[in-house]
């Protein structure tokens, strides 16, 4: 049995983790068909991430910050697991319930009802246990009537309400949001924010990416810092803000 003077468990671990894109430079097969008899190169290969290495303890609230492009969604994708690394490991450790981008894991012929079922089923729900929670779900989207229309008629702001309101009431271990909350309206966004700290001071483990520097600074207690897919600063949040204005 774990000490409780002992530091806190890993949940995450990321080692030496490398991804690279293939970009391609020809659209149809006849393009690369002429691009190889001229011997041109018909696509070449962009790294998104190189050598980064972290852990993320239970309990801790990681904001990963870095400009446009440098990594993020990337290596967020990558704990999610809808992403591969090409090179180290990406380990986690309890149930993981991701945030990654608007509408994903939603079905747009099923209503939202439906998707609720499907989501929370997806995210390890037994159905008695959504049964349980259903109601919960709804009033925190405040989805309302539209819960029985086809998701694919909802908004940005409407998906993203019933998606936050699915997994965080899962029995969540970490939670991994991708900028997805910027699209809320502000109401909702306190709402979530205020959610969240709950889950962080109840020893989840949240792992965020966001533009919203004010948001993150007031939620989180860690910082890594991306530049153009190297991982520059790991600490403190007021540091790590320093550090990527620094990193223009
Ligand atoms: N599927 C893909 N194919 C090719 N290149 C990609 C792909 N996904 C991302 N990239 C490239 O990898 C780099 C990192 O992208 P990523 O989305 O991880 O950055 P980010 O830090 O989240 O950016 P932003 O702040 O704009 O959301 C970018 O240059 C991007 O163009």
């Amino acid at each position: 049995m774990r000490k409780t003077s002992e530091s806190p468990l890993p949940r995450i671990i990321i080692e030496g983790v490398q991804k690279t894109y293939t970009l391609r430079h020809s659209n149809s097969f006849k393009e690369s068909f002429v691009a190889r008899l001229r011997r041109k190169r018909t696509s070449t290969s962009f790294t998104a991430l190189n050598d980064v290495t972290l852990t993320v303890h239970e309990g801790e609230a990681i904001a990963l910050i870095g400009y446009n492009g440098s990594g993020k969604s990337t290596l967020l994708k990558l704990v999610s697991g809808v992403l591969r690394p090409d090179a180290g490991r990406v380990r986690t450790r309890g149930r993981v319930a991701g945030l990654i981008e608007v509408g994903a894991g939603f079905h747009p012929d099923l209503s939202g009802r439906e998707n609720v079922y499907l989501n929370a089923a997806i995210l390890g729900m037994a159905k008695e246990e959504i049964d349980a929670r259903f109601d919960e779900i709804v009033a925190f989207s405040e989805i309302g009537e539209f819960i029985d229309t086809e998701v694919k008629h909802y908004s940005s702001g409407m998906f993203v309400r019933l998606a936050f309101a699915v997994a965080i009431h899962t029995e969540l271990d970490i939670l991994l949001v991708d900028e997805v909350l910027a699209v809320g309206d502000a109401p909702f966004r306190e709402k979530c924010n205020a959610k969240i700290r709950e889950l962080v001071s109840a020893g989840k483990t949240l792992f965020i990416v966001t533009h919203d520097l004010g948001m993150v600074s007031e939620i989180c207690n860690r910082g890594i810092v991306l530049r153009q897919g190297e991982l520059i600063f790991d600490g403190a949040m007021p540091e790590a803000i320093a550090a990527l204005k620094g990193s223009r």
